[in-house]
């Protein structure tokens, strides 16, 4: 398949039951640099052919995979580990130039999304059942733990690779097999990663991918399937939605990691320099394509101007450009929507009467570039407020007491990350409890760990990647009751 010379491994095509394959009718899709619009690579488009044909070798492979020791799964889950490690800086390369993000980030991303192998190569060897004694004394209760089945992996296009691992990582070490399909938008890293899992020695059928431009038939024919047992999604609240109702007929086990809201209180207490390093890193990592991105900042309005000014030197001296150019600190967005979504917002949040601080405009020339963007007295009910903004724009608002800092933060539909700088002890543990949120930063703006669980409640989906709560994601109970003597 024609393209350009690129990073890693050169395989664009279909990855099932341990081989590499065209798509069907040789049919293919194309994959572009968001710096420039420029064609990356060419890649196999699997059709809800491929993707049966993927899940027939899933369903194959299940029950020895389910059989095979544990620690025989942890080592293979550690190889990857290992070569991951080693191939940092190509899989970085491909990860910016098919997303945009800069190699820094990226090779941040490669050392995420690695740890989740690696915890979850620990992991392999901890799951374990219990044995009890009934109440009532007449009877034993042991539970025994096993594998959900063949699960459908459907990963997003804003951290191509962690995104894979945390799925992949857990669903390895518990013993089921996989159709992964990675977002049309960035599937290289994937179909890399495809491969070194394959060199670690991960038995065929067990990580099936297949990219497709067709995304809704294809995960509608297999979750009309009753073979496939678990969907763990992580995209958008309407997506993620759809996923839902579709697996009401076969009654799939569901992993929803959705859209995010997140509100960014600082106190009047507060070390403003420590939340304005914190409001940096919760709002541009990834140029703020993340679902824990702070989206509104609430500021107590003793500390709302210092806090604006700080931040918006901050974000106006950041350099944009191409991912892969030395000195560059935001890359491009993936594409023009995702530019023109962000704009929209800023100017009617500029229209309801927010005031520019820096940035508000794209750059003049090629490419899907965003200026660092800070907003201040943004009204509470502009759009801005109630979406998800995925770039870098930072809207501020003042807060006077608490509880209207915690009503404002929880009005929302969403429940993913909520980030909280305070020097307030007591205060930080009430707000930890009346926060509507899966996870809490406190003090800080990256919450993000492998070995904690990542994830939200409400809009924002249920279940939990990462920590120790990952694996049971893709494990089931049966409980076996046995007489007392
Ligand atoms: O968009 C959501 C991806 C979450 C990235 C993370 O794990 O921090």
């Amino acid at each position: 398949m024609p393209g350009r010379t690129l990073p890693g491994p050169d395989q664009r095509g279909l990855f099932i039951d341990g081989g590499w394959r065209e798509a069907e009718e040789g049919a293919t899709f194309t994959v572009r640099d968001p710096a420039d619009g420029s064609v990356l690579a060419s890649v196999a488009d699997g059709s809800v052919r491929d993707a049966v044909d993927a899940l027939d070798a899933a369903v194959a492979a299940q029950a020895g995979w389910a059989a095979s020791a544990p620690r025989d799964r942890g080592e293979i889950l550690r190889r990857a580990f290992e070569l991951i490690r080693a191939r940092t800086d190509e899989l970085a390369e491909l990860m910016s130039l098919e997303m945009g993000k800069t190699v820094t980030e990226a090779r941040g991303e490669v050392a995420y999304g690695n740890e989740f192998l690696r915890w979850f190569s620990e992991e392999a060897v901890r799951v374990h059942g219990r044995w009890m004694h009934a109440p009532d004394g007449a009877s034993r209760l042991l539970t025994v733990r096993k594998p959900v089945g063949p699960c459908l992996l459907i990963t997003p296009w804003n951290f191509p690779m962690a995104m894979g691992t945390r799925k992949i990582g857990p669903a390895i070490a518990a013993g089921c097999t996989m159709v992964v399909k990675p977002a049309e938008l960035t599937p290289l890293t994937m179909l890399a990663l495809a491969d070194i899992f394959d060199e670690a020695g991960l038995p065929p059928g067990v990580l099936n991918v297949v990219p497709t431009s067709r995304a809704a038939a294809m995960s509608e024919a297999l979750m009309a399937d009753p073979r496939l047992r678990k969907v763990s999604f992580t995209g958008s609240t309407p997506v993620g939605r759809q996923l839902v109702r579709q697996s009401a007929d076969q009654l799939q086990r569901l992993s929803m990691e959705l859209g995010g809201n997140a509100p960014f209180l600082v106190f009047a207490d507060a070390d403003v320099d420590a939340a304005v390093d914190g409001a940096m890193l919760a709002k541009m990592r990834n140029m703020g394509e993340a679902c824990t991105a702070a989206n509104r900042f609430l500021v107590h309005t003793d500390v709302a101007r210092e806090f604006a000014e700080k931040l918006a030197d901050r974000m106006g001296r950041l350099v944009v450009g191409r991912g892969q150019d030395p000195g560059v600190d935001v890359g491009p967005l993936i594409d023009e929507r995702a530019v023109d979504a962000v704009h929209r917002l800023v100017t009617d949040a500029v229209r309801d009467g927010a005031r520019l601080v820096v940035g508000g405009s794209a750059p003049e020339g090629p490419g899907c570039f965003y200026h660092p963007t800070v907003l201040l007295d943004v009204a509470q009910d502009s759009e801005i407020n109630r979406q998800e903004i995925f770039g870098p724009v930072a809207p501020v608002s003042v807060f006077t007491t608490e509880e209207e800092a915690v009503r404002r933060a929880n009005t929302t539909e969403y429940g993913l990350a909520a980030y909280v700088f305070t020097r307030d002890l007591a205060r930080t543990v009430r707000l930890a409890e009346l926060l509507e949120y899966g996870m809490v930063g406190v003090n800080t703006g990256l919450i993000s760990n492998p070995a904690a669980p990542f994830g939200g409640l409400k809009a924002s989906g249920f279940g939990r990647e990462g920590g120790f709560e990952g694996i049971e994601e893709y494990l089931e109970t049966t409980y076996v009751a046995l007489p007392a003597t």
